[in-house]
């Protein structure tokens, strides 16, 4: 069976806020999947204003988004959040069990994939016991469980160590060969380099970032 053609396509897009200026104007790009694409810029160019945008939580006042194929969209949040009290094989399980899967798979699944983010060894932890950056990386765990068709994924390497960010950003690249579209916004040059392609937000700032 061929998979149907997976696209998200954004036509002169454009924000702001009430009390902000414009963050960004006319932004045209088309997503694919088999690449990973950085948003990137400096701090409040509208990095994570755009992942709202691409997730549809929030409407663009100008231009529009298409998507053709897209049925789950998912998002790894910059600060991580879980259950405190419930294990970090659970948090990675949980999607498993909601798409079908026996509670045995679930958890096979999910060990799996958590020893591709080097997560084997807290596999029982309660999410509270996790540090910043192993929990940051049961996030992407439990997105690549999701199976999304597009990945939102805001900062993924903000509190890692150069070594696990260097792992993210190759697990992240595997993920978007699987057929994700992958969406980062970072402001790591390590991931930046990962990226087949950047948006470049300061290029499109319409904001004077240098005014008073
Ligand atoms: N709900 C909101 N209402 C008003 N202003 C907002 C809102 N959300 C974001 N902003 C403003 O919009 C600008 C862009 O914010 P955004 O979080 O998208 O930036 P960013 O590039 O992701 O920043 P960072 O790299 O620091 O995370 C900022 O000036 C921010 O203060």
């Amino acid at each position: 069976m061929t998979e149907a053609p997976k696209l998200v396509r954004a036509t002169g897009l454009g924000h702001r806020f009430a009390g902000t200026d414009d963050l960004f104007g006319g932004l045209d790009f088309t997503l694919l999947p088999g690449e990973i694409v950085g948003i990137c810029g400096p701090s409040g160019c509208g990095k994570s204003t755009l992942l709202s945008i691409l997730a549809g939580w929030l409407e663009p006042v100008a231009g529009r988004i298409e998507k053709v194929g897209i049925e789950r969209t998912g998002w790894v949040f910059q600060n991580p959040y879980g259950v405190p009290a419930r294990t970090a094989v659970d948090h990675v399980a949980l999607p498993l069990l909601a798409r079908g899967l026996t509670r045995d798979d679930a958890e096979r699944r999910a060990r799996e994939v958590m020893a591709m983010f080097n997560l084997s060894g807290v596999v029982h932890q309660p999410f509270r016991e996790l540090s910043g950056g192993e929990a940051q990386r049961l996030m992407l765990a439990r997105s690549v469980c999701s199976a999304p068709d597009l990945l939102l994924v805001d900062e993924p390497t903000a509190q890692l160590d150069l070594r696990t960010a260097a792992t993210v950003n190759e697990t992240l690249g595997a993920i978007a060969q699987e057929g994700t579209i992958v969406v980062v916004a970072t402001h790591d040059p390590h991931t930046r380099a990962a990226c087949g392609r950047v948006i470049d937000m300061a290029h499109y700032a319409v904001r004077d970032r240098t005014a008073p």
